[in-house]
């Protein structure tokens, strides 16, 4: 078992893989592509807690959001709440699902039907689920229109005559109708200006305390994360790249895409001492995701090969020059890039250009490298990007790359810099950090330049 066994809603092994056929033959000899939105998750979450889901647009949160409350039916794996199979639930059980879990959708603007009064679109959940005697149904939307901070008057308008803070309040007043245990909140503050964005979050905190609710807090937005979460979950491509208790994220050991988002933050925690760092490149594509660790292609703590003698910025240059040379099709395309081109410019030129562009050394100091590198660049310069690129690949390829790496409990001091009894980084409720990067492997200490597990126990 992967977490501690006090789940209200538990994701085991979860994968969903979407189509893209788009006709009726397609479909049939499943000639389409395939999405694998989300790639063997595994996840809890505890009663009376807020679990954050954060990661860049097209990471697979809303479809891990939506498995969990079945809305989504996944490829692979099982997600159970309480005892109830959530991906194949009896009619009793179904019914229980819907009350108990309820999804707050990204877009309230989309999710509320316009043709529809607010007074209807609360006092329908109170009516399906038969809540409260249809004769008490009117006071219950008044009041409920209260819990979220909006006015009884707002039953009588459209969605239309609302702003997207009261427009939220509604769905959240819809959501809470049928007296649920947890809330899955999609992006539930991203559409909102900072002053609304702060006073919804706190009604979330405010019902929570009131309701005894439960939270998977979905965001692209590791600020707003931190500030609700108890526990935060990243992912990357489909798959958990770090879990942890909110506090261990800050003590400057995490994975290097947490590194980034936590970079990313325009006022940082002020327990966060890290650099900022700049990602490269976008998000790749999930139907064809790299190989390893899907974050190897822009890593900025990129594990070099052991058989070369490399500095790990020099080496970093190189996968910088690699991932550029994935994403672009055309030679001329790629000379342009460094601003230069076939008819003005010469081999040498080309060459100096791309490693002044990547912050590779004019003369890499092992000599296997430096031949490798050349005879790319030469390879560029003559517009065989192909050959290029395999150049590279086989003389550069990183442990990141061929291996992927499993989500294992972080070694290290706590986030409190107490050395932990059992070398895992904890919170005080004995809550485990875990990582899924090979930096936090003991066999690539030498190599990345991390302290020895014995060293961050002393
Ligand atoms: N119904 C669908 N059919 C095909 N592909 C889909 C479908 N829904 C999502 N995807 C793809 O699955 C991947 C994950 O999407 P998802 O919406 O779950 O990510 P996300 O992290 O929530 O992003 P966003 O914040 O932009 O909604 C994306 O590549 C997306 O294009």
């Amino acid at each position: 078992m992967s977490e501690r066994d006090d789940a209200l809603i538990r994701a085991e092994g979860v994968e969903k893989r979407y189509s893209t056929a788009s006709g009726f033959l397609e479909r049939l000899f499943r000639t389409g592509e395939t999405v694998p939105a989300v790639d063997g998750v595994d996840l809890a979450v505890r009663s009376g807690e807020t679990l954050g889901v954060v990661g860049e647009s097209g990471c697979g949160k809303t479809t891990l959001g939506q498995v969990l409350v079945g809305l989504v039916e996944p490829t692979a794996g099982t997600v159970t709440y309480r005892d109830i199979d959530v991906t194949a639930p009896s009619r009793v059980e179904r019914r229980t699902l819907r009350q108990d879990v309820q999804y707050v959708f990204q877009n309230p603007t989309a999710s509320l039907d316009p043709r529809l009064p607010v007074d209807d679109l609360v006092r329908e959940p109170l009516a399906v689920h038969d809540v409260v005697p249809g004769r008490r149904r009117g006071d219950r939307v008044g009041e409920l229109l209260e819990i979220v901070g909006l006015d009884r008057s707002h039953a009588g308008r459209y969605p239309d005559e609302l702003s997207g803070g009261q427009r939220q309040r509604v769905a959240i007043a819809r959501a809470l109708a049928v007296e649920p245990e947890l809330l899955v909140l999609d992006e539930p503050v991203s559409a909102l200006d900072a002053a609304e964005q702060a006073r919804v979050l706190n009604l979330l905190a405010d019902l929570q305390a009131a309701f005894e609710l439960s939270y998977l807090f979905i965001s692209h937005d590791l600020a707003v994360v931190e500030h609700v979460s108890d526990r935060i979950a990243v992912m990357y491509l489909g798959r958990i790249v770090e879990r942890g208790p909110t506090g261990t994220l800050f003590d400057g050991d995490v994975h290097p895409y947490t590194e980034a988002l936590l970079s990313a933050i325009p006022e940082p925690d002020p327990r966060w001492q890290g650099e900022r760092i700049i990602l490269e490149g976008d998000v790749p594509s999930p139907t064809d995701p790299p190989s390893g660790c899907r974050f190897h292609t822009r890593c900025p703590k990129v594990i070099p090969p052991t058989a070369l003698d490399l500095e790990p910025e020099t080496f970093r240059g190189v996968m910088r020059l690699r991932s550029r040379l994935e994403r672009i099709e055309d030679a001329d395309d790629f000379r342009e890039s460094v601003h230069t081109s076939s008819t003005d410019a010469g081999e040498k030129a080309i060459s100096t250009a791309i490693r002044e562009r990547d912050a590779i050394p004019s003369t890499l100091r092992d000599s296997s490298a430096e031949e490798a590198l050349s005879a790319a660049l030469e390879s560029i310069a003559a517009g065989d990007l192909e050959a290029a690129r395999g150049r590279l690949a086989s003389t550069f390829e990183t442990p990141c790359e061929s291996e992927e790496p499993a989500l294992r409990p972080s070694t290290g001091s706590t986030s409190r810099g107490v050395p932990d009894r059992n070398d895992c980084r904890r919170d005080e409720t004995g809550e485990t950090h875990l990582v899924a990067c090979h930096r936090f492997d003991d066999e690539f200490d030498d190599r990345s330049g991390k302290r020895p597990n014995s060293e961050a126990s002393k």
